[in-house]
């Protein structure tokens, strides 16, 4: 089917239909749409030009027949330039001559020049003519006799004024200088809408006897599919997204985008409200809705449903009688005139690269500010797109540079009509000079779109969620007395069994999702597992080297920290030390840390072989996808930046060939990173560090992934996790996890595993932002102490918590879960019936009393881990590698040095 398609043209608003029209049958006649006026600017017609060809034949026409003669057309114009993105500059007209030539004109009347040869009928629309140094492109014919004739009469008029011509002026009618409300409606032949649309010919009727009503941009009978957006009371006209991004659309991205247009449009759902994106219901109203957060889980392509909601809301607008046209009697936009998206610096190219992508930058003009540009250039430029420039609708800026423009959004804010805060989560913190920029624009519709999840942390959801929908859930005061305070007492563990809290909480939980369900939305990514290749989740525990036992044996002989009496946060630094000997024990060398406290320097050998397991099991990870999957590539994965210069030292040293991208490289090159590796064969390795590079880039070049240490987040793993998986995809992924083993590597698996569980219970995001302020909350200081403990006599310190299996690569049965489970309810049901009452711990405790607790606590905590990590671990199977030779070719690995125990699994349709 061909589809209609639109340029970065003026907006030609809905069409209009009026009362005559009669429905034809399909195909009966080429498809003709009433639209709006556009009338030529009789005011600018003074400035027209003094030369004319002596051959025109354009008018003045001296009568409606003459007229008739010659065919009038809408057009755009832009310079000829060599840009690879260009836009439109300004409106103009051209006529078509008997002998099939065509003269373009400016819309004041201007003469611009004759189209060189004759285009044969077929091509009329879709070819840019040159002329006179400008390129021009035919836009839609003009049917109407009295829009016909003012044209004429313009043109003539300004032939007048040129001296070379002056018959229309006294033959034609001077139109009225243009009144929106009064002109003419014309009818324009729309080239591009197929020919067995159903819109009918319109009869022109004196605008005294006409009564308006409208019809949709597109014909939802003749789209396949068609995406219809939700009606409301006061609509004149139905939305229908444009087919060329909805065929595009995944059932899960047509809800998202009904979502989103309903919010921004203050289109209240019912509670029972369910959506499919197939149907079309109509809602009420609600003035303060105007704003929604998308937090839909990383690769589900917000990007493309807000492009979708973008270029609908700039198109399209379901009251175009409430929308008024310009001076020159156009409706130059929807819903909305300007968008302005605000993203990291980093992402500024992939949202241009995604509007290229899905729409062309043919059709819609994105402006970006150029990183070297001065806070006046910026300014300039930000005027200039509110209140000058038609060719750009859209501006992307970074955060980093929105403070230095604030002044000049806000003095131009009334043209913003959308404001898009991508990774929004920067927002959520009520302070935030960011948050209170933005809120001074005081946009009419906001979407903020967000992987990571907010929602666990009451207080930063309010301040996000308000300043959406500014007093959509009432005052601070009262949603901390309403909603936080009962749900954050029933979160704390000494209200573990007091029901009444318990209770109190979970019916606030409830109440405030049914509260926010209207304006949050977020999908995990397994909606879109069956869109991608499979995909083979591997972690491997590697057995660390004798230099990693005599770093952490000297670590601790020489730590001065008092371990009896530490918190998560004074012991980060030990924390961060067992960290970096995990990786490589070299990196200590120049800790502070380990240098004032714990001086085990010298117990570093210099070596060129990887000193440390992982490194190890890295290298011939590496060795085995080069030899066996030359095609292949990877990417590696870490959170320290001295890491990865290990890493890429490590590379070079075999010859491998990579590229890098970390917190140091400037946000200009990173696109041309990201570039040369997807695209240039011979680089094989793609070094990343998570916490600056993981968001919004796209890795799909690689199909193996490499995540060579793992934060407490499990979110930012997740998204360094999601670069290589994702829409595009073509290969099946494989995904290694490396982890030390029974170091404290596993010890950050195990809680990531146990966050994860904890928070999808609230609001069922995963994640949790809370925790990744702080642990505190999660450490007992027995806990602590477990965390710098080195087991060297197992092969997983995670499978010996969870089962006691061979590894011969099966599942964990449900018997044996089952006994597992059992085991585990018996020794908490067990803990619980000893625990001692609330009361008994008031005041003074003896020291038998203390002992006990701190057992009981102890024991509780290992079973609990126990039974969350059990459950994240459904479906993996356990693989002892000494058992399991076989399925070293299967995950492109060397099991039988290096690697102690495995865990996989193997996610398909
Ligand atoms: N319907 C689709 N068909 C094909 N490709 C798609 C589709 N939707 C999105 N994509 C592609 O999938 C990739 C991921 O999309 P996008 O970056 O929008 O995801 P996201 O939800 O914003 O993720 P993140 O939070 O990681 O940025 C992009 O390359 C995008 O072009």
């Amino acid at each position: 089917m061909q589809l209609p398609q639109y340029n970065n043209k003026p907006f030609k608003s809905p069409v209009i239909l009026t009362d005559t029209h009669t429905r034809t049958p399909n195909g009966a006649k080429p498809p003709t749409r009433t639209y709006a006026p556009k009338p030529l600017d009789l005011g600018n017609s003074r400035n027209i030009i003094k030369k004319r060809p002596i051959d025109d034949q354009t008018p003045p026409l001296t009568s409606q027949r003459s007229s008739k003669a010659i065919s009038y057309y809408f057009t755009t114009y832009r310079k000829r330039s060599t840009k690879k993105n260009k836009t439109w500059d300004g409106d103009g007209i051209c006529t078509k001559l008997n002998n099939g030539g065509l003269r373009f004109y400016k819309e004041n009347g201007q003469f611009m020049g004759t189209s060189q040869g004759i285009p044969a009928d077929n091509e009329i629309y879709e070819k840019i003519f040159s002329c006179a140094g400008f390129e021009v492109q035919l836009d839609s014919q003009i049917c109407e006799e009295p829009e016909i004739t003012r044209i004429a009469a313009i043109l003539g008029k300004s032939t007048s004024a040129s001296g070379v011509s002056s018959r229309s002026t006294s033959l034609s009618p001077s139109p009225p200088r243009i009144v929106a409300s009064k002109v003419h409606k014309p009818n324009i032949a729309i080239p591009m809408v197929k020919k067995s649309t159903q819109f009918t010919q319109s009869t022109h009727l004196s605008s005294k006897t006409r009564t308006t009503s409208y019809s949709p941009l597109f014909d939802p009978a003749q789209v396949e599919n068609a995406l219809i957006m939700n009606r409301f009371e006061e609509a004149d006209v139905d939305v229908i997204v444009d087919p060329i991004l909805s065929r595009h659309l995944r059932p899960h991205q047509r809800v998202g985008v009904k979502f989103m247009y309903d919010c921004v449009l203050g289109l209240s759902r019912p509670a029972d409200y369910e959506d499919d994106g197939t149907t079309v219901t109509k809602l009420e109203k609600m003035d303060e809705l105007n704003g929604c957060l998308l937090a839909d889980e990383m690769g589900l392509g917000k990007t493309l449903m807000t492009i979708t909601l973008i270029w609908t809301l700039l198109k399209q607008t379901p009251i175009p009688s409430k929308t008024s046209p310009t001076m020159s009697g156009l409706f130059n936009h929807g819903v909305c005139g300007k968008v302005l998206v605000i993203c990291p610096v980093t992402l500024i190219g992939n949202w241009k690269r995604e509007f290229q992508k899905w729409l062309g930058l043919n059709r819609i003009g994105v402006l970006t500010l150029s990183t070297k540009s001065t806070p006046e250039k910026d300014k300039l430029e930000v005027r200039n797109f509110l209140k000058v420039q038609r060719s750009y609708q859209v501006l992307v800026i970074g955060y980093e540079k929105l403070l230095n423009v604030s002044d000049t959004l806000i003095e131009c804010r009334s043209s913003i009509g959308l404001l898009v805060c991508d990774e929004g989560h920067r927002l959520k913190n009520s302070q935030s000079k960011t948050l209170n920029a933005l809120k001074s624009l005081d946009v009419p519709r906001k979407v903020l779109l967000t992987g990571t999840p907010i929602q666990n942390d009451l207080s930063e959801f309010y301040t996000i969620l308000s300043f959406l929908n500014d007093g959509i859930l009432g005052s601070f005061p009262n949603f901390k007395r309403d909603f936080i305070n009962p749900i954050t007492a029933s979160r704390d563990v000494n209200n573990k069994y007091n029901e009444i809290v318990q209770g109190k909480g979970a019916a606030k939980s409830q109440e405030l999702i049914e509260l926010t369900k209207k304006l949050t939305l977020r999908r995990t990514s397994d909606t879109i597992a069956k869109f991608l290749p499979p995909k083979t989740d591997i972690v491997l525990f590697c057995r660390p080297t004798s230099h990693q036992y005599k770093a952490f044996e000297s670590v601790l002989m020489n730590t001065s920290i008092n371990m009896s009496n530490m918190t998560y946060s004074s012991s980060l630094a030990l924390i961060t030390l067992f960290k970096k000997i995990c990786n490589s024990p070299s990196l200590i060398r120049q800790d502070t840390f380990n240098l004032t406290n714990a001086e085990s320097k010298n117990t570093i050998t210099n070596t060129l072989e990887p000193d440390s397991g992982k490194l190890r099991v890295l290298l011939k990870i590496l060795k085995n996808i080069n030899t066996s999957y030359s095609e292949e590539k990877v990417v590696i994965v870490s959170n320290y930046t001295k890491t990865l210069d290990v890493i890429q030292r490590l590379l070079n040293t075999h010859n491998f060939s990579s590229v890098r991208l970390d917190g140091s490289t400037p946000s200009k090159e990173r696109d041309k990173i990201v570039n040369t590796f997807n695209t240039v064969p011979s680089v094989f390795a793609f070094l990343l560090s998570a916490k600056s590079g993981g968001v919004g880039l796209n890795l799909i070049g690689a199909s193996r992934l490499v995540l060579f240490d793992n934060d407490w987040n499990p979110a930012i793993d997740q998204q360094a996790m999601s670069r290589i998986h994702r829409d595009g995809q073509e290969k099946a992924c494989f995904i290694y996890r490396l982890f030390s083993t029974g170091c404290i590597d596993e010890k950050i698996f195990q809680r990531q595993l146990m966050k994860n569980s904890l928070s999808s219970k609230f609001m069922g995001g995963p994640g949790n932002a809370k925790a990744l302020e702080s642990n505190d909350d999660l450490f007992a200081v027995e806990e602590l102490k477990d965390l710098f403990t080195v087991l060297t006599d197992t092969l997983s310190n995670t499978h010996d918590l969870i089962c006691s299996c061979e590894g011969y690569g099966d599942e964990q049965d449900d018997e044996q879960d089952d006994e597992n489970t059992d085991q585990d309810c018996t020794k908490v049901e067990k803990i619980r019936a000893y625990k001692p009452g609330p009361s008994q711990f008031e005041g003074w405790t003896n020291a038998m009393q203390l002992q006990t607790s701190i057992q009981i606590s102890q024991e509780e905590s290992v079973a609990e881990r126990a039974k969350l990590v059990r459950e994240c671990l459904t479906g993996y199977k356990h693989v002892n590698p000494q058992n399991q030779l076989h399925l070293k070719d299967r995950l492109a690995i060397d099991w039988k040095a290096d690697i102690t125990f495995a865990f996989f699994k193997e996610y398909t349709l």
